[in-house]
């Protein structure tokens, strides 16, 4: 499970770096910052993550997925470079995910709700690592992928369905772009999904 450059690599998952350059980093940001994030809340629970998504939205409070506001123009150019490093069509990219972690906040062992099929990531702001875990028999198996500012990811396949990821507490802030195409068989499928 290693690459040429003794990085970690998991089925399913591919990682870029450099999609978008310093300029468009510091613009997508200061839109970030102006797109009205509430602090992410699961059945009552607030976490220091800050989210706002777009297009169809997976209602946590709620349970189900809803048609929300649609996909900002802003977003409209890194969603295409996203659907091309994800061999997609860009209007297969219905949902978008923005994120503001900013110190202390983290992101929880989780599966993406299946409700959605391909998970693609683009991360601004402070570098961080995507720690991954699979269960097998009493014990976890794990690693980590290293999520560089202004990279790109992709989770398909074994890593998005078998594989559980999470992000720890940040020190710096870190801001990340989450685009998602809707699964065939909808919602509900695996109860121990969290998102
Ligand atoms: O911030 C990220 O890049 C990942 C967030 C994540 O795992 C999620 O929102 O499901
Ligand atoms: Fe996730």
């Amino acid at each position: 499970m290693a690459d040429l450059f003794g990085l970690p690599i998991l089925p399913g998952l591919t990682t870029a770096e450099g999609i978008v350059d310093a300029d468009e980093e510091r613009a997508l940001i200061a839109r970030i910052d102006e797109a009205g994030l509430t602090p992410f809340r699961f059945q009552g629970w607030e976490g220091r993550r800050l989210t706002v998504s777009f297009g169809f939205t997976y209602d946590f409070t709620r349970g189900r997925l809803e048609r929300g506001e649609p996909i900002p123009e802003w977003l409209h150019p890194l969603r295409s470079r996203a659907a091309v490093f994800g061999r997609l069509a860009e209007d297969e990219l219905v949902h978008a995910l923005v994120t503001r972690y900013d110190p202390g906040a983290s992101i929880g062992w989780h599966r993406d709700r299946p409700a959605f099929e391909q998970v693609i990531g683009i991360s601004l702001g402070a570098s961080t690592t995507m720690r991954f875990r699979r269960r097998r028999g009493d014990r976890f198996e794990r690693t980590g992928v290293p999520l560089p500012s202004r990279g790109i990811y992709s989770m398909i396949g074994e890593v998005r369905h078998e594989w559980e990821h999470s992000i720890a507490a940040m020190d710096e802030t870190r801001w990340s772009v989450t685009f998602r195409t809707l699964s065939e068989n909808g919602e509900g499928r695996s109860p121990r999904s969290m998102q």
